[in-house]
């Protein structure tokens, strides 16, 4: 997208100022927001802060509540129970149009009978802008959401999926919104201008510096575009951190096996040491509070390990399959040993000689990489 900032929006503010607001005051805070539909909870109880500038995303399973709460936080939906602040100011019955808000939708949810040009610029009628200030306007976002000047007049239903995607875009920032939030707005577009769209919706992000909520099936838009990621299970936020911490350090199995391919290990956790009885191995050394719980390890944290090499817990195998995926290879490992043993996920260089099926390797794991979770 072009450098300039285009028209109506205010500049990228500063890391200090933002910090100092977010400090002072959340963009959005909910306390105790439930949606009851008869007896069940699609939003139950969630307490969640949204800081002013962030790209904050929601992911989680179908039916987990996702939807329900971004309309809730646009204005579309109101809580049966609790608050939501904008700002510091309670809005639970403030409707969406009156919120400094604006929603891009799956659908999109364009009007078929008008130009790229009056879609883009009719929240601005629905105030009153005068009609040649409106058409600048969307002149000036067209300009920035990449579609040339030329498409002013064009029919909106003669755009492609990604021009439509575009469209949807600048009429949402027509308004000059504060917040602006997305219900998964890419996923019925094709991979690889998907990829595009995802960059250029991250750069307008940057750019703008207002605050971007989105919802997203796509675990990989939600690690390469947000500051921070919160996952919803039955109507709960089960935890919200930046992408890379959710992924390493995630706080329960849910969470762990959600954010990507996971080992996932019975262990014992003890004076003394770890223990993985499963795999008869252990982590000696380690001397902390007694548990049961599991020993999480994402398989790329699982090295192969060279002649005569070592590593703090060491996993022999033969390889059972193997997955390529660019320039490694994801491999599944039987253990030796005891037949019921679970297989061990670890990952190689995806080289020409590398190991295939039926190949003996050795795999290395510290138990710094790994996370004891307790449930
Ligand atoms: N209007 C409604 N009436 C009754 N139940 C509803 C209504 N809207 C949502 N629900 C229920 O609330 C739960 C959460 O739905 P929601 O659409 O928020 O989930 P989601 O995480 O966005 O799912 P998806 O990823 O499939 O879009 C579901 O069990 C759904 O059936």
């Amino acid at each position: 997208m072009s450098d300039r900032t285009g028209p109506g929006f205010a500049p990228a503010r500063d890391a200090t100022a933002q910090e100092q607001l977010s400090v002072e005051q959340p963009a959005l805070a909910l306390r105790g927001v439930t949606r009851a539909f008869g007896a069940s909870r699609a939003v139950d109880a969630v307490d969640l802060e949204i800081r002013e500038g962030e790209f904050f995303t929601i992911v989680g399973p179908s039916g987990s509540g996702k939807s329900t709460l971004l309309r809730m936080l646009a204005g579309l939906d109101r809580p049966t129970a609790g608050d939501i602040l904008l700002r510091g100011r309670r809005v639970n019955d403030v409707p969406a149009n009156a919120r400094p808000t604006a929603m891009v939708f799956q659908s999109l949810a364009l009007f078929d009978h008008m130009s790229v040009g009056d879609n883009i610029a009719f929240a601005l009628k629905m105030r009153g802008v005068a009609r040649t200030e409106r058409l600048e306007r969307a002149r000036g976002l067209l300009d920035v959401v990449h579609l040339p000047a030329s498409y002013l007049d064009k029919p909106v239903t003669q755009c492609s999926g990604g021009e439509r995607q575009r469209v949807a875009l600048a009429r949402a920032l027509a308004s000059d919104p504060d917040i602006l939030f997305f219900d998964e707005p890419l996923s019925a577009i094709d991979n690889r201008l998907r990829k595009l769209l995802q960059v250029e919706i991250k750069e307008l992000h940057r750019r703008t510096g207002k605050t971007f909520v989105y919802i997203t099936h796509a675990l990989e838009e939600a690690m390469v575009m947000s500051d921070r990621v919160a996952l919803m299970r039955a109507g709960k936020i089960v935890q919200v951190a930046p992408p890379l911490e959710i992924y390493d350090r995630p706080t329960s199995r849910f969470v762990a096996e959600f954010m990507g391919e996971v080992n996932v290990w019975c262990a014992v956790r003890e004076a003394g040491g770890v223990a993985l009885p499963e795999l008869g191995l252990a982590f000696p050394g380690e001397t902390l509070p007694q548990a049961e719980g599991l020993l999480v390890a994402r398989p790329e944290k699982l090295a192969m390990l060279g002649e005569g090499g070592g590593a703090q817990a060491i996993v022999a195998g033969t390889i059972v399959d193997e997955f390529v995926l660019g320039s490694r290879k994801q491999i599944h490992l039987r253990p030796d040993g005891d037949a019921s043993r679970p297989i061990v996920f670890g990952e190689i260089p995806a080289t020409p000689d590398a190991p295939a099926p039926g190949a003996r390797v050795r795999l290395g794991l510290a138990f710094a990489d790994c996370r004891f979770v307790t449930e």
